[in-house]
């Protein structure tokens, strides 16, 4: 959470930006994202709602401005050509300024961009022959200038900095970092309560002349900065939404990954992620500096997170290929040869025994080169790759051996683990296929998702659920990318997106649970790091369940044991199902009624298969069931109702039971799901609690629970001078006119249906168009931990079965 810090001076007249001390971040715009005015100024508003004073935003050149200049050195002998492409970068530029910056503030940069123009006109003369890296440069102080501008005029006050007079590179140690000078340029050029904007990709060196960091070297300069500036967070923001499992532009079900271990992102960058560039992370290692890769065109979407995470983020699974990669083998490479090629061309793979290795063609003209001035005999050959990458994957056999089935049948050159462990990589000698890729990425990740449990509620069937969790998660396949995550009872929450070691979930939210609020608990779900979240609800409240309408419009799904939602006013109930329609999530519900018994899931069954339902009765209710089925005058009434409490059949309070407001929420339930519209108030209920009781607490209704007796033992005798027992009985049936339905205490015939249960069982009579003479009847236990705490997983099952199968259509600006 960012800090707010008072009393800095900033520039009160324009829309200030937040204020905090200490933590720096630094935001990194590529070309892409600054392509044109309307981008720009995306990038601005990004700024205002995501930096905050002394932030450092790093800029590449705006759109195609870098290949413009590149283009420049090919017209070095036309100079005609030369000055049409030039004149091309000058009006884009130009254009921008008008675009973006009033009279008063376009002036000074336009002069600036003719004096930048006239200096690289000058130099077609002696062919750029030493400012090359001085022409380059100007794509990124171009864009610098402007953002810092166009942010001065906007929003706060913003410094424009040239990389140069800050990142210098030692000319005498293969052009690294000198980072001890580099940290005290930053330190001196940086200024204090504003916007610093660094130029990104270009350096110099002690000499003052200009170097450039490589293709997609702003990257790098992010980081370097974030290094030595000490920043706790670095955002490439990108045209990319983050880094998914593979290119979603040629695998369908490549999903993003929402977080990547350091180690992991670094062996991406390594074998040619088109979003991590190998020297992207290295900076980042001595610190624990997180770095996001996120899109600028949806900025409201979460990306990729990258940092120091646990088991869960360290199970992810992805491949990555490169068609453009040059294999050397030579009997001749030295061990300073190697060590040379190592730290100047950042080779993919070295065999063991030291005669082959492979490099991305970008370096090829430069290691062959150098490899001709050792004067060794060697040979060259194109190669590609496909790598499936995961922490320590080497060691995982079973991604081994499904990769290596994947690859059955294919003309693979080598099949080897990288050294760091981190990576599998298959070598061919032709371009890797984009049905061999969907291929192995189908079958090492399986397409699976990570899903993330949270379990609200830890009482009498919160508990028998989560001690049957562990057990479920190594049997059931389906759960396989399952993760407790999240814990919360009514006023204290376990959070750890690293996820919650099950055997020790009680204990650890004994030891470490935190209070929360509903706000609190919100704002954590809508940052989860997971494909999907499952919030499983197994508490009684109305309140907590006033949440789902913002858990729906989330995203995320819900399994309810709480029936207060499905037994809410038409208008919430409506409004939760189309939300959960348009977003799709979604909402299970089968142990509000009959706990763990297939109800819901027959009457949807017989709606799906054209059946209509026009009676539903029965008795809905485990404790009445087992109250009225043992009560037979030998003990009394509250002696019975206490010992129903004890063995968790009953509502947390029991007079939900005896009121038949349980009940009534359960037909209801039933009824909207049969197709009928109708509220609570329209069940007619028969409320067994007198009036004394009502408006006790829980407690002190059962200090006093003994003033049911007298009631019930003149029932009982009533139903046994007819020769019948007791009962408490839903009906709903469908009517010419609508519906009737009600709840209520019945005497019933001893042979009825509905009198011979086994204590606490339930009994749903359905009657249809098809199960008419004869209807369908569901009977079973309808309350209790085993069984509905059995429910909850049941629908946790499905659930998984169904997210598994659920394929993302990957939206990816620039891409489609
Ligand atoms: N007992 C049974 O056989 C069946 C129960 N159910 C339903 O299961 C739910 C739980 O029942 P029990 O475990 O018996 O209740 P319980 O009273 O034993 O436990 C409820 C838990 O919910 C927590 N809680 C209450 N308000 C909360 C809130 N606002 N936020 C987060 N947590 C909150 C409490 O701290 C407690 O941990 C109820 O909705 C009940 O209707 C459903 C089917 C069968
Ligand atoms: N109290 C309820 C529990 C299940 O919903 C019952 O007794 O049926």
């Amino acid at each position: 959470m960012q800090q707010q810090v008072q009393n800095i001076e900033f520039n009160s007249s324009l829309n200030p930006l937040k204020q905090i001390e200490v933590t720096t971040n630094v935001h990194k715009f590529g070309g892409s994202s600054l392509a044109n005015a309307q981008c720009i100024m995306r990038v601005v508003e990004i700024i205002k709602d995501n930096a905050t004073l002394n932030d450092f935003i790093v800029v590449s050149a705006n759109g195609k401005t870098t290949d413009q200049l590149f283009a420049l050195f090919e017209s070095t002998d036309n100079k005609e050509q030369f000055t049409v492409q030039l004149a091309r970068l000058k009006n884009t530029q130009t254009a921008l300024i008008h675009e973006l910056l009033d009279s008063s503030q376009a002036s000074k940069l336009l002069q600036q961009i003719d004096e930048d123009v006239a200096f690289i006109d000058s130099q077609f003369t002696n062919s750029f022959k030493n400012s090359r890296n001085d022409v380059l440069a100007f794509g990124e102080l171009w864009s610098a200038r402007l953002l810092a501008t166009v942010l001065n005029q906007n929003v706060c006050k913003a410094n424009a900095i040239d990389a140069r007079k800050v990142l210098i590179l030692d000319s005498t140690n293969n052009f690294q970092l000198n980072e001890q000078l580099s940290k005290q340029n930053i330190v001196l050029e940086k200024s204090a309560n504003q916007l610093n904007i660094l130029t990104g990709f270009i350096a110099s060196d002690e000499q003052g002349n200009s170097h450039t960091l490589g293709r997609n070297g702003s990257d790098y300069s992010a980081t370097i900065a974030a290094h030595l500036l000490n920043a706790k967070n670095v955002t490439l923001w990108t045209d990319v939404n983050g880094v998914y499992s593979a290119d979603p532009r040629i695998v369908n079900t490549a999903r993003k990954l929402f977080r990547l271990e350091n180690s992991v992102a670094k062996e991406l960058g390594r074998l040619g992620n088109p979003i991590l560039h190998a020297n992207t992370l290295n900076p980042l290692t001595t610190h624990n500096i997180h770095l996001n890769v996120a899109s600028s065109f949806a900025p409201q979407d979460s990306g990729t997170e990258i940092g120091a995470f646990g088991e869960i983020a360290k199970s992810e699974i992805s491949v990555t290929h490169n068609n453009e990669l040059i294999k050397i083998d030579s009997n001749e490479f030295t061990a300073k040869i190697l060590e040379q090629i190592n730290t100047r061309f950042q080779p993919i793979y070295q065999c063991q025994n030291k005669t082959c290795i492979v490099i991305s063609q970008q370096f090829a003209d430069l290691a062959l080169q150098y490899l001709q001035e050792q004067n060794i005999n060697l040979t060259t050959k194109n190669v590609s790759l496909i790598a499936v990458v995961g922490y320590q994957i080497a060691n995982r056999g079973e991604i081994k051996a499904r990769f290596k089935r994947a690859l059955k049948h294919t003309d693979i050159a080598q099949f080897v683990g990288s050294s760091n462990g981190h990576s599998l990589l298959a070598f061919f000698e032709h371009e890797s296929s984009v049905e061999l890729i969907n291929k192995v990425h189908s079958q090492v990740t399986k397409d699976s998702r990570n899903i993330g449990l949270v379990i609200a509620g830890l009482g009498n069937i919160g508990k028998r659920f989560l001690e049957m969790l562990p057990q479920q998660l190594s049997r059931v396949p389906a759960l396989e990318n399952v993760h407790l995550v999240g814990l919360a009872s009514s006023k204290q929450a376990l959070i750890n997106t690293d996820g919650i070691e099950v055997s020790k979930a009680l204990e650890l939210f004994q030891q470490d649970s935190l209070a929360y609020d509903n706000q609190l608990l919100l704002d954590w779900l809508s940052q989860h790091p997971y494909d999907e979240l499952v919030l499983v609800d197994i508490t009684p409240s109305e309140q907590f369940s006033n949440l789902y309408q913002a858990f729906f419009e989330q995203g995320i799904h819900v399994i309810s044991a709480n029936k207060c939602a499905g037994a809410s006013s038409t208008a919430t109930y409506k409004k939760l199902l189309s939300t959960q329609y348009n977003t799709g999530s979604q909402w299970l519900v089968n142990t509000t009624v009959g706990a763990g018994l297939p109800v819901n899931y027959a009457i949807n069954d017989l709606l799906n298969s054209g059946d209509t339902i026009n009676e539903v009765a029965g008795i809905f209710s485990g404790t009445l069931s087992w109250l009225f089925s043992n009560f037979d005058g030998s003990l009394a009434f509250s002696q019975l109702l206490l010992n129903a409490l004890e063995q968790g059949f009953t509502e947390p309070d029991p007079r939900d039971d005896l009121s038949g407001l349980d009940v009534q929420r359960k037909l209801l339930i039933l009824a909207r799901l049969a197709g009928f519209e109708l509220e609570l108030e329209d069940i007619d209920c028969q409320n067994l609690v007198p009036n004394s009781l009502i408006g006790l607490s829980v407690d002190e209704f059962l200090g006093q629970v003994n003033l049911l007796d007298q009631y019930f033992a003149n029932k009982l005798q009533e139903a046994q001078q007819q020769n019948g027992c007791l009962r408490y009985v839903a009906r709903f049936s469908k009517t010419e006119s609508g519906y009737n339905a009600r709840v209520g205490l019945e005497i019933l015939a001893n042979d009825h249906a509905f009198a011979n249960l086994t204590p606490c069982d339930n009994i749903f009579l359905l009657t249809t168009n098809w199960y008419q003479d004869n209807p369908l009847i569901i009977q079973g236990p309808g309350a209790g931990r085993d069984v509905t705490a059995g429910g909850l997983h049941s629908d946790l099952v499905n659930l998984c079965r169904e997210l598994a199968v659920k394929t993302k259509e990957v939206e990816i600006k620039g891409i489609n």
